[in-house]
């Protein structure tokens, strides 16, 4: 894969012009930033997976800073009290370690050396399909979150909306977003194949690949956060289990989390222009149905029906 200028669409790969003019270029079968290929070609050279190492793997705007918390906190049995969040792989912002609780600057690239014995936990948007041989090389485990389409579509769709008015661009459209995600032709997407390439695998191999969903999470966090916590080989135990796992879920909640100082005060470093504090808006389960027609959410919902074929993941199709 040759790649001359990450910012530049002008390369060899397909493009397609988005909703909002965004241009990306295909790879493998899914659709890239031109500087997320670039990402994703240095996790492909560069990254052999330590066996201890936890990767949280999904589709953009699913839960992903959220499971990064949980993931944090059930590793570390730390609640997060100083929440802050380290993106030091600026070389490879498709596949970025997360250190909660750490200094927040200056940390260079790296990924752990193979001495290191605790546990690493990376974060990816990558396609199963594309990342799979790297993940199968070692014995890693994977955790994938996937949310509703739709509430996926709306948190995306006011994520880049509040990044863009920030340069002082029009809001977009929602039908035009509506139009490109079922098309797929949105970062990272088909949101569809992403999905069902990690869930395949979860069915498969449930002690390497733990699928959740963003609704599950929301409706039993403890269940599930205590299932997270055997997943990944360190159960919950003693008397006190249920106040250990309850004070995990209050401190990576939304509303603890929105509290960090750095929550509001920094940007992703690796994204320069995205402040933290969008990444956590109102986290709610349904919040489409205050912006969907019905006829978008029947167009969204068709293209799913059509592409999970019998996989119904939210009890809708
Ligand atoms: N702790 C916690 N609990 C529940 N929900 C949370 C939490 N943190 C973030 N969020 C909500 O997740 C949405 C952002 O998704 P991601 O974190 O996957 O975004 S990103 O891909 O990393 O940019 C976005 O969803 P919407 O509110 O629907 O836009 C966030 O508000």
């Amino acid at each position: 894969m040759e790649i001359q200028n990450p910012d530049s669409s002008d390369s060899c790969f397909p493009k397609v012009k988005s909703w909002g003019g965004i241009v990306l270029n295909q790879f493998q079968g899914f659709w890239f930033l031109p500087r997320y290929l670039l990402g994703t070609k240095q996790v492909l050279d560069h990254y052999k997976p330590l066996p201890n190492d936890v990767i949280l793997a999904s589709f953009p705007k699913t839960g992903t800073t959220w499971l990064k918390a949980l993931l944090y906190s059930v590793i570390n049995r730390a609640s997060i009290n100083q929440l802050v969040t380290n993106h030091p792989h600026e070389l490879v912002p498709s596949l970025e370690m997360q250190v909660y609780g750490g200094p927040v600057a200056n940390s260079p690239p790296h990924f752990p050396s193979n001495t290191s014995s605790s546990a690493s936990i990376f974060s990816t948007h990558i396609p199963y399909q594309i990342l799979g041989e790297t993940l199968n090389s070692s014995d890693c485990r994977v955790i994938y979150v996937a949310r509703n389409p739709k509430d996926t579509l709306i948190s995306l769709w006011h994520f880049e909306n509040s990044i863009y008015l920030g340069q002082k661009r029009e809001p977009q459209p929602l039908e035009d977003i509506v139009t490109s995600f079922c098309e797929g032709s949105v970062t990272f997407g088909p949101y569809f194949d992403h999905v069902l390439g990690y869930q395949k695998e979860s069915l498969e191999r449930p002690e390497k690949f733990f699928f959740i969903t963003y609704e599950e999470l929301k409706s039993d966090p403890n269940v599930h956060v205590k299932r997270l916590a055997e997943f990944l080989g360190c159960p919950f135990v003693g008397e006190d289990m249920e106040e250990q796992v309850e004070e995990v879920v209050r401190s990576c909640s939304i509303e603890t989390l929105k509290k960090h100082e750095v929550n509001n005060s920094s940007v992703v470093p690796s994204w320069t222009i995205v402040p933290y504090k969008s990444l956590f808006r109102k986290g709610q389960v349904g919040d489409h149905m205050n912006y969907l027609t019905n006829d978008m959410i029947e167009q969204i919902d068709a293209i799913t029906r059509e592409k999970f074929r019998g996989i119904d993941l939210w009890g809708e199709n």
